[in-house]
Order: C-alpha cells, then sequence, then structure tokens
C-alpha cells in the first residue's frame, strides 16, 4: 500500500512511540494528525515534524482519548488540513497500577475502544467511507503474564482480543478496513524511564529483572514494524510482537 495519499490520526503522538509512528509515515509520504492530551509536548513535536516534512503535511490537536467527541474532532480536523483519513492508530495509554489504576482502564482500554469505533464509522464502505486500517497498540504484557502491573496486563490483553473480534467480523473487513495489533516488548521512552524508577507499579525490582533480561528497543525498530501493519494488506487481524530479545513475529492466538 502506498502511503503518498494516506492520512493518519495518532493518538498520543506527543512524544515515545506514538511520535516514531507520525514519523516513519512521514517519511513514507503519509500526512499526520498528531493528538495528546499534552498541549506542550504536541506542539513541540509539531514544530520539529513540520520543519522536516513540512507544514502542509502535519498538524496537532489537543486531544483526549478519554472523549469520544474528541476523536470525532480529530477525524474533522484532519479532513479539513490535511485530507480524508484512512489510518487510525490508537497508541496512547498509560500504566498506573495504584491510586489512579482506573485511569489504565480508561486511557489503554476504553480509549482504544472509542478510537475504534469512530474510525469503523468513518472508514466502512457501507457507511460512506472508503476503507482504511486500524493499528491498536497493545503490549507483549497483554499476552505473557507479569507481576508487575496486572491492570497494564489486563487491559493490553482486553485491547488485543478486541481487536481481534472486530478483525474478524466481516461488517469490517467487507467494507474495506483492515484491523491490527501492534504488541512490542519494552521500548526506550518515557513510560520506561518510569518504569525504571518504578513508583506506579508492584514489585519494582523485578521489573528491573525483565528490563535486563528482555532489553529495550529503539523507539525506530517498533516504527519499523508498525508500518508493515499499515502498509501490507494482506495483514488483517494481525499481532505482531516486536522485542529486543527475540525480534519480529506474528502471533496466534488460536
Ligand atoms: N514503551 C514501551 O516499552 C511500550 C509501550 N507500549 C504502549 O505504547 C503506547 C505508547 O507508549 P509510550 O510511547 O511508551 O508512552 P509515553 O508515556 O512516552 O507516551 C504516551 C503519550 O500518550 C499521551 N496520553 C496519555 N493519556 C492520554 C489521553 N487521555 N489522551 C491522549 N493522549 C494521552 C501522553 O501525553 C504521551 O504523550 C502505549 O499504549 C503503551 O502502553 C507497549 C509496549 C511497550
Ligand atoms: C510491566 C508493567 C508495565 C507497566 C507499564 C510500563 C511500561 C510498559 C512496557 C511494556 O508494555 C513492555 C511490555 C512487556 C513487559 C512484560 C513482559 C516482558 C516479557 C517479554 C517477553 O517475554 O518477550
Amino acid at each position: 500500500m502506498s502511503l503518498a495519499q494516506s492520512v493518519a490520526v495518532i493518538t498520543g503522538a506527543g512524544q515515545g512511540l506514538g511520535r516514531a509512528f507520525a514519523e516513519i509515515l512521514l517519511k513514507n509520504g503519509a500526512k499526520v494528525l498528531l493528538t495528546d492530551i499534552n498541549e506542550t509536548v504536541g506542539q513541540k513535536t509539531l514544530s520539529e515534524l513540520a520543519a522536516s516534512h513540512g507544514q502542509d503535511k502535519v498538524a496537532f490537536l489537543k486531544s483526549d482519548v478519554t472523549k469520544e467527541t474528541d476523536f470525532q474532532s480529530a477525524f474533522s480536523t484532519a479532513k479539513s488540513k490535511l485530507g480524508a483519513v484512512n489510518i487510525m492508530v490508537n497508541n496512547a495509554g498509560t500504566g498506573n497500577e495504584k491510586d489512579a489504576w482506573e485511569s489504565t482502564i480508561d486511557i489503554n482500554v476504553k480509549g482504544t475502544i472509542k478510537g475504534t469505533k469512530v474510525a469503523l464509522d468513518h472508514f466502512r464502505k457501507d457507511k460512506g467511507g472508503n476503507g482504511g486500517v486500524i493499528i491498536n497498540v497493545a503490549s507483549i504484557a497483554g499476552l505473557n503474564p507479569n507481576p508487575c502491573g496486572p491492570v497494564y496486563g489486563a487491559s493490553k490483553a482486553a485491547i488485543i482480543m478486541f481487536s481481534q473480534c472486530w478483525g474478524m467480523n466481516t461488517d469490517a473487513v467487507s467494507n474495506g478496513v483492515r484491523i491490527n495489533v501492534l504488541a512490542p516488548a519494552f521500548a526506550e521512552t518515557e513510560m520506561v524511564k518510569a518504569l525504571r524508577v518504578g513508583k506506579e507499579i508492584h514489585k519494582p525490582e523485578i521489573a528491573t529483572q525483565m528490563l535486563d533480561q528482555v532489553g529495550v528497543l529503539p523507539v525506530e525498530k517498533v516504527a519499523e514494524a508498525f508500518l508493515e501493519l499499515v502498509t501490507d494488506t494482506s495483514k488483517n487481524n494481525a499481532i505482531l510482537k516486536v522485542s529486543a530479545h527475540m525480534g519480529k513475529g506474528y502471533h496466534s492466538l488460536k
């Protein structure tokens, strides 16, 4: 799939993996609406990416994945500034296990469900759309249990099952919508920096051991795997794992 006519909306794109996904799409010719709840990082990333890829290729909208109306605004802003959206990336996520654990469910699970629902409504050919691809960012923590992040692991398992159920639904597939899951292990972002400090998780000493055993990927490696899920039109309902110690590989729940 050529990205020359493509327009993406990416949540949590102000930093980390979301920013890396934006960069690889821009490098391959797509236009990107960066969305993030953090306006400071969003505006900084916008000015840097606009300087390297062109003002007309990228835009930023402050947006909260816990609000469905913000997704509607993102799709209409993207359409007016960049063109009709055909790539939706539900990337925003958090890993709080303690007092704010409910935000982990609200952002990771409910945010992904809202983003998928709005994207399906825009992409489905039977609803007047032109098709598209939805990438839901889960984690290897949604496939392999760990003692540090039970809420986080459950949230990522929920994203995987939700996406797989939609990916096999003919209402999506026969209307031109692909739905894929990216399941990275550790990547070098602010989230992993917070994990090293261990404030909001259980058994931080085990998290440190896991980081040492599994290793930490540069975000660019995760972005390469992401690009494969976007551009390879044979991939629908796929789960792509990527980790520093095992590399890249598809996973089947069946
Ligand atoms: N870094 C890692 O090792 C891994 C990360 N992931 C997943 O990748 C995704 C991105 O993670 P990172 O880049 O590492 O995290 P990060 O913490 O560096 O970036 C997350 C971004 O999401 C934004 N965000 C948080 N709440 C939001 C909300 N309510 N609405 C909109 N934006 C919001 C933040 O402002 C931030 O810019 C997450 O879903 C995470 O669970 C998955 C596997 C490994
Ligand atoms: C682990 C607690 C998570 C708290 C949130 C912070 C960072 C999140 C990082 C990830 O999503 C990393 C993914 C996996 C970690 C879990 C298991 C590692 C096993 C990897 C393997 O078997 O290859």
